[in-house]
């Protein structure tokens, strides 16, 4: 492990070149990994550490569109693609990904085949630190283990193929065997991350509440709708609202911030816009911190937690789900979207 400094703060890093996939394969070359549930972060993580050279095996339920999936991607019913509790049985590494309301229902069969010195692997801290509202427990003769991508198993997946990769956190909650660290470590290059940075499981679920609740998924729709809101009813076309609120975000100034930091963003923009923007900046900082405080507060208490699960253990889940996506979908604002995207020129 390093100590890195990030930004006058030192944090405990593993890299790729201290940790090489050659010793991750080494490292785990007698355990069989079964990727439970094959829905956005199962596939990405599945397929990254088969085409690096791991044993693997998917567990998800038959008669399912994942399962379809997973047929799909190439692995084999009764070879590498089992039932969720077959699955489990075979591994010695059980990779939990089903979603986090299917990690409830599903954990009296998981928790049954858990062998000791077995080690049970999460990509999120929620089942663990809301056990009081998930029940998941787990013996204590298993690691307990966590490889958080940061990002969607979708860009995992896609970065890998690029050759590229997405950071992830890792965290040990339970170590049986004195091997957590080393299983973990190789399990975090092996999905393909970039390098991994230290959490525990409290703190990577209550950043990761608040990162998608927050700026990353619903203070990005949120602003997104107002300023839009704002073009529109000042007269302004859906091209230009959609263009100056969304379009050019995307295409030109965030790649800028991604490549080399906000400074340099800025650097590359008007001396016009540099002014105003340094200017409102604190203004809208002002504005959203109480909400980021009582979203991170929400968070804690465990409200956004209860609040998931509640929805997500419906029946209708998926199909109510869909409907607000559709009101999304289907809204000026991101038909606008659909139409400007088709007349990007690489598109034509
Ligand atoms: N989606 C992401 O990109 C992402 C990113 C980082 C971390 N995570 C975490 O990874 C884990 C998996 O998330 P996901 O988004 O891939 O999950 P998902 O919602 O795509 O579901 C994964 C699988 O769970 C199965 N499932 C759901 N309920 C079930 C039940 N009751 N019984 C049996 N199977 C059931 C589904 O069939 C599906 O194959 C979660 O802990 C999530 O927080 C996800
Ligand atoms: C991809 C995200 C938003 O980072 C993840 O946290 C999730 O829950 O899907
Ligand atoms: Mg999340
Ligand atoms: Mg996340």
């Amino acid at each position: 492990m390093a100590k890195l400094n990030f930004g006058g703060v030192e944090e405990n890093v593993v890299t790729r070149d201290e940790f090489p996939l050659d010793k991750a394969v080494k490292t785990l070359k007698d355990e069989t990994i079964a990727v439970i549930g094959y829905g956005v972060q199962g596939p990405g993580q599945a397929l990254n550490l088969k085409d690096n050279g791991f044993n693997v095996i998917v567990g998800q339920r038959k008669n399912s569109k994942t399962w379809d999936k997973a047929v799909a991607d190439g692995w084999v019913s009764g070879e590498t693609l089992f039932e969720v509790e077959e699955a489990a049985k075979r591994g010695t590494i059980i990779q939990y990904l089903l979603s986090d309301a299917g990690q409830i229902a599903q954990w009296e069969t998981v928790k049954k085949q858990l062998n000791p010195g077995d080690a049970l692997y999460f990509s999120h801290g929620f089942g663990i630190t809301y056990k009081d509202q998930t029940g998941i427990v787990p013996p204590k003769d298993v690691d307990v283990i966590l490889v958080a991508p940061k990002g969607s198993g979708t860009s995992l997946r896609r970065l890998f193929v690029e050759g590229k990769g997405l950071n992830s956190s890792y965290a040990i909650f339970q170590d049986a065997t004195g091997k957590a660290y080393d299983r973990v470590v190789a399990l975090g290059i092996g999905v393909g991350s970039g390098y991994l940075f230290e959490t525990d499981f409290q703190k990577e679920v209550y950043s990761d509440l608040t990162g998608e609740r927050g700026i990353l998924m619903g203070a990005l729709a949120g602003v997104f709708e107002a300023q839009y809101e704002v073009l529109r009813k000042n007269g302004h076309s859906p091209s230009e609202a959609f263009n100056e609120t969304v379009e050019e975000l995307t295409q030109s100034l965030m790649p800028l911030v991604a490549e080399n930091g906000m400074d340099w963003m800025y650097a590359n923009c008007s001396t016009t816009a540099q002014r105003g923007a340094l200017d409102w900046r604190h203004k809208f900082r002002e504005a959203t911190l109480p909400v980021f405080d009582d979203l991170y507060e929400s968070v804690k208490t465990g409200e956004e937690a209860r609040v998931t699960i509640k929805t997500n253990e419906k029946e209708d889940y998926r199909e109510k789900l869909e409907e607000e996506l559709k009101e999304i979908r289907e809204s000026e604002l991101w038909q606008t979207g659909a139409q400007v995207r088709k007349l990007r020129p690489e598109n034509n």
